[in-house]
């Protein structure tokens, strides 16, 4: 299970205007949803949201029906975020930052250590393993950061704009492991400003200044 569904929800920062308000979508297990929309329309935004990162000022955000409390909550439900900023920490290398992360979640050293090869040979990094963040190319990072979150292996995988700095084959590359994610079982959520990218998902939600304007409200 990992039915992740957005009901009438409003998001902001601080004390500002809401930056997004009356969303709504339910995405299911095997599913790939791209939410698009140009850059300053919310799109991190409402990820960092079904991530437990950001609470609703109205409306809710659940999983499998329970109401999302906070990002522990989301990470004890299984919700992965990969974030636009990467996340990597740069004084690890490439397999250490997977490896802790896969550790910190629950994972045995061994599953680390195998589940980190598998990851990165899957991203064509097998090469980069024992290089330092700071010494990668940005889409090597980009990369390494999909890495992690496909070593996580969430029942719901947020990927915040996975594709951004990568070239056609890489880009595709990461677009089969998304579907192979959703294949396994996984809830896919794919933010992206790029129409084809959202052209291979299985539906989209569109922002536009703050509001879905696809599907029509
Ligand atoms: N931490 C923050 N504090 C205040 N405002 C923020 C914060 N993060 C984002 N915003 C504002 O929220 C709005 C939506 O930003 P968001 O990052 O969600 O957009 P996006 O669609 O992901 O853009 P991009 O494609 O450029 O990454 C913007 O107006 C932005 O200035």
């Amino acid at each position: 299970m990992g039915t992740l569904t957005v009901e009438d929800a409003a998001f902001g920062y601080g004390d500002g205007t809401p930056v997004l308000s009356g969303v709504a979508v339910t995405v299911r297990p095997g599913e790939v949803l791209a939410v698009t929309g140009t850059s300053g329309a919310g799109k991190s935004t409402l990820l960092r949201a079904m991530a437990g990162l950001l609470a609703p000022r109205s409306g809710k955000i659940s999983v499998d029906g329970a109401p999302l409390t906070g990002r522990d909550h989301a990470v004890s439900l299984g919700v992965v975020l990969i974030p636009q900023d990467n996340g990597l920490a740069a004084i690890l290398t490439a397999a250490e930052n997977i490896s802790v992360a896969v550790i910190a979640t629950g994972g045995s050293p061994a599953d680390a250590r195998r589940r980190t090869s598998e990851s990165l040979d899957a991203l064509g990094l097998s090469g980069q393993a024992n290089q330092l963040i700071d010494e990668l190319s940005g889409g090597q990072q980009q990369r390494t950061a999909v890495a992690r979150g496909l070593a996580l292996r969430g029942k719901i995988v947020l990927a915040d704009e996975v594709t951004s700095e990568l070239d056609a084959a890489n880009r595709q590359r990461v677009l089969d492991l998304l579907r192979a994610e959703a294949a396994r079982g996984a809830t896919v959520v794919f933010a992206t400003h790029d129409p084809e990218a959202a052209a291979a998902c299985d539906r989209e939600l569109h922002l536009t200044d703050g509001v879905v304007t696809w599907p029509r409200p």
